[in-house]
């Protein structure tokens, strides 16, 4: 592995990405480097997500190649649970377990990949509520939960296993504004404190670049846009002023899948 391999986390090299016969993205090429906070950011049904399952392994690419710290994506099952136990995943609905407790939910990952006794998971499970700031909350069920908590105790619980790497897929949905800026503050302060490097897959432009260094735009079946924050402010490209705007008419298609296909 050489040193420039070392400071990249996530690369995707030449990818084409397909889905039910379609092909979602092509020609993709990332380079996401180690430490920092990078927004995927595009209209709905732009592949987004689609994104995020190539570099889980849960897509396999049609071409091209997508590393994880220098390493490719592999395809063997055993190969990818490893690949997977460093990559803490929050996903859009919080999937936490209604008939368990907030320390609980926290715990399971800590239980299923790990042999540490009772009272070690105890001690962690604390540490990682205490995180997100709820370690008060240990004893509450999920329906007793705000949502923004509820968010919280599932960050807790994609960071239980120390992943390197965080993947955020529409980390703000549902969530009021202020608790939108709370869960925005504690993705960038695990970021920096715990030496993570965090992906954020949203539409939620506003929210999400304050707390970037790096910014990629996807519409029409590639990447529209990549730089800073401030050059995608500052982008005078029609089709980043369209996603930027939230406009319905512009040159992003409406099903931006569709226009692909029929490309
Ligand atoms: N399993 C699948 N089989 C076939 N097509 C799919 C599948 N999953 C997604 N697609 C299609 O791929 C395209 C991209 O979807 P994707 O979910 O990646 O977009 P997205 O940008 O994440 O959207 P959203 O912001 O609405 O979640 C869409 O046209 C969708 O219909």
């Amino acid at each position: 592995m050489t040193d420039s391999n070392d400071a990249i986390a996530v690369r995707f090299d030449a990818v084409r990405l397909d889905r039910g016969g379609r092909t979602i993205l092509s020609g993709i090429d990332l380079a996401v480097p180690r430490g920092s906070v990078t927004a995927v950011l595009g209209p709905s049904g732009s592949g987004k997500s689609t994104l995020l399952a190539a570099l889980t392994g849960e897509l396999v690419p049609a071409a091209g190649r997508v590393e994880v710290f220098g390493q490719a994506v592999p395809q063997r099952q055993r190969a990818l649970l490893e690949l997977r136990k460093s990559i803490g995943v929050l996903l859009q609905g919080n999937g936490l377990l209604t008939d368990l407790t907030a320390a609980e939910n926290v715990a399971l990952p800590l239980r299923a990949h790990t042999r540490l006794p009772r009272e070690v998971i105890d001690r962690l499970v604390e540490m990682k509520l205490h995180a997100v700031g709820l370690r008060s909350a240990a004893d509450l069920y999920p329906r007793e939960l705000s949502g923004g908590m509820a968010r919280r105790v599932a960050l807790a619980r994609a960071i239980a296993l120390d992943p390197p790497l965080m993947v955020y897929d529409e980390p703000l949905t549902g969530l009021d504004p202020i608790a939108s800026g709370v869960i925005m503050n504690l993705v960038s302060e695990l970021n920096d404190r715990l030496g993570l490097t965090s992906i954020i897959v949203t539409h939620h432009v506003h929210e999400t670049l304050p707390i970037c260094d790096h910014a990629v735009v996807i519409a029409n079946g590639g990447i529209v846009f990549s730089g800073t924050p401030g050059q995608l402010q500052a982008s005078a490209d029609p089709l980043v002023g369209q996603f930027l705007r939230g406009e319905p008419d512009g040159p992003i298609a409406f099903d931006s899948a569709r226009r692909t296909e029929a490309a």
